[in-house]
Parts: C-alpha cells; structure tokens; sequence
C-alpha cells in the first residue's frame, strides 16, 4: 500500500463524472479519504445543522434522555454507552469520549421485517427537526451522485447496485466531543481508532480539530477543517464492493485541544437487505457475500449498550 502524509481534495463543481471518477480513484485507491470541494450544499444547510446539534447538547440531560437511543438506532447516544469492542485496530476497552444524536431514515412505522427501520424521535426543540431533514435530502443528493463517481472509479461495469440506494440506510450524527484533559490515558479516545462499516461518509467539523487518519506506515495524519468541503471516507462495505480498490482506512479522534468539538458525519449506506459482494469488473473476489443488515446487527451489539440483545 501506497504511504501517505496528507488528504486529497477532489472538486466536484460541473466537471465530467468520469475526470472526477479519475481523481476519486487516485484518492481513495491510497488514502481513503478526501476532502470533496465545490459540491454544490448551500452552506445555510450547514450552518443550520451545527447550530440545532448545539441547542440539543445545550439540553438538560433529563431532556436528551426523553430521546434516549432506541433499538432502532435513532436518537441520544449519552456518553459512555458505546465502546469499539470489535475493533482489531486498538485494545480498546474504554467507551468513546462523546455523546450524539442520532437520525435515521424517516419511516412511518417499524418494519418487523425490516432490521432498524422506524421513525425518528424528536427533541423538543424549535426548528430542529426541519433542519436536519433539509440536511439529510441534500446529503442523500450528493451521497448518490459520489456513489456513482465511485462506481466508475472502481471501474465497476454494471452499476444496478445504485437501485439499492433507492431507500438507502442514511445516518445523520450530530457528535459532541467534550474535552478530554491533556494527561488522559493513551488509550481514552473522543472515537477510538475505527473503519466506517458503510459505503460513503460525509463529514462536516467545527475548527477544533481532532481527527486523525492512519496511514499503511502507521502515522496518524491530521485531518483539520477546510472551508467549504466535506471529509469525504469510504467505509467497509464499498470496500468489499470494490473489492478492496477503493481502502476503508482507519481514523480515530482524540479531543485534547481544551475545547468543545462538534462534528456532523452523515453515513450513506444501501438497504439492509442488500448483498453487498464484489462486483462485476473488480476482478476474482477476495470476500464473501454478506447481506448488510446482518453485518450491522454483529456491529451495533457488540458496541452499543442499547443493541445487547435481550434475553428471555
Ligand atoms: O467526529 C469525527 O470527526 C469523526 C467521527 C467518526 O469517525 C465516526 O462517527 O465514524
Ligand atoms: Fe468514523
């Protein structure tokens, strides 16, 4: 694997898709991150969003609890409750240092057949709800239109996987990060060093600071806000659809510059019920077909104390 020292930008702005698929290859096919430029988001959107994750961390704990995470993932993650158990990048065995609210697809009512489906629950909050669902349709937007460049850059030949897009699996995060005192324990991290588990991640910062992305050498790499863009990271599924051209890569963060940090990821994954499995074009397959709700079901029971299944 090709080392590293910093991030790559890709602007999108009117550009062929297939000079864009171009620069999406050279990045992701190295680094696995990007920072994504001229991408069209009114910035209203996402000053919006920032400002409705601080009113909600702003909450009393007794309110943010009223929408405490369910067991379809969708709601107030306190701090504390989720620890990366899974993960074969650390020994990690102290939970992350933030708590988040989470948003998921709107849907009318729980699909017993359908794992994490649901509706949203909602803080009593003015304004907060419509701007997370502006923010989360035009994440979708461009979601899709980056899932198609990266379809090309993996030179995948036939793209009807973007059908299973159609409902996607969509995670809207808005995470807090309180500081963590500058002699804290090596191994006590904000988000303890991970792979995203989904296709496509879209992350908005505040300046603060704090993630960092490991390199093949393994060097920690600063990832600091840059105006205008999104830190754009391809997780373990397009991974495997790839297979393995496109790099799922490590990233971590550790909040020690004495400040609050706020952070937006929003993950855009296909339907549950999607096969996910290397596909026609990547050559001979180096993984195993696995249906992706049952790949998220191993992970959010082994890291969420709100998943543990219950016993009879
Ligand atoms: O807060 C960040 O900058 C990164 C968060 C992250 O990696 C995640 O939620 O998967
Ligand atoms: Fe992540």
């Amino acid at each position: 694997m090709t080392e590293f020292t910093e991030i790559p930008v890709i602007r999108l702005g009117d550009r062929p898709d297939s000079e864009i698929a171009a620069d999406f290859r050279a990045a992701y096919g190295t680094t696995g991150f990007g920072y994504v430029l001229d991408h069209g988001v009114d910035p209203a959107l996402i000053e919006a969003v920032f400002d409705a994750s601080a009113r909600f961390h702003a909450l009393p704990l007794e309110a943010k609890m009223q929408v405490a995470v369910d067991r379809s993932h969708r709601g107030y993650i306190p701090i504390n409750s989720s620890t990366d158990v899974n993960s074969t990048l650390a020994d990690v065995t102290k939970p992350n240092q933030s708590a988040s609210f989470m948003m998921m697809r709107e849907d009318a009512a729980a699909d017993p057949a359908t794992y994490l489906s649901g509706p949203n629950q909602w803080p009593d909050l003015e304004g907060f709800r419509p701007a997370l669902e502006a923010y989360s349709a035009a994440m979708c937007d461009l979601g899709r239109r980056l899932m198609s460049i990266a379809l090309q850059a993996a030179e995948i030949t036939d793209t009807s996987i973007l059908s299973a897009f159609d409902t996607p699996t969509t995670w809207l995060r808005l995470l807090h990060y309180p500081p963590q005192p500058a002699t804290s324990a090596g191994d006590l991290y904000g988000s303890a060093p991970h792979t995203d588990f989904g296709c496509l991640t879209l992350l908005v910062q505040d300046d603060v600071g704090g993630l960092q992305v490991k390199t093949p050498a393994g060097h920690w790499v600063d990832v600091p806000k840059r105006d205008g863009t999104f830190v754009v990271n391809v997780g373990d599924m397009l991974n495997r659809m790839s297979n393995g051209r496109l790099l799922s890569t490590p990233h971590r963060v550790i909040n020690r510059s004495g400040r609050e940090r706020y952070s937006c990821p929003f993950f855009y994954d296909p339907h549950v019920q999607t096969v996910i499995e290397p596909l026609p074009g990547t050559g001979t397959p180096r993984f195993e077909p696995q249906i992706f709700g049952d790949f998220l079901r191993g992970e959010l029971e082994a890291a969420y104390e709100a998943h543990k299944p219950v016993r009879k």
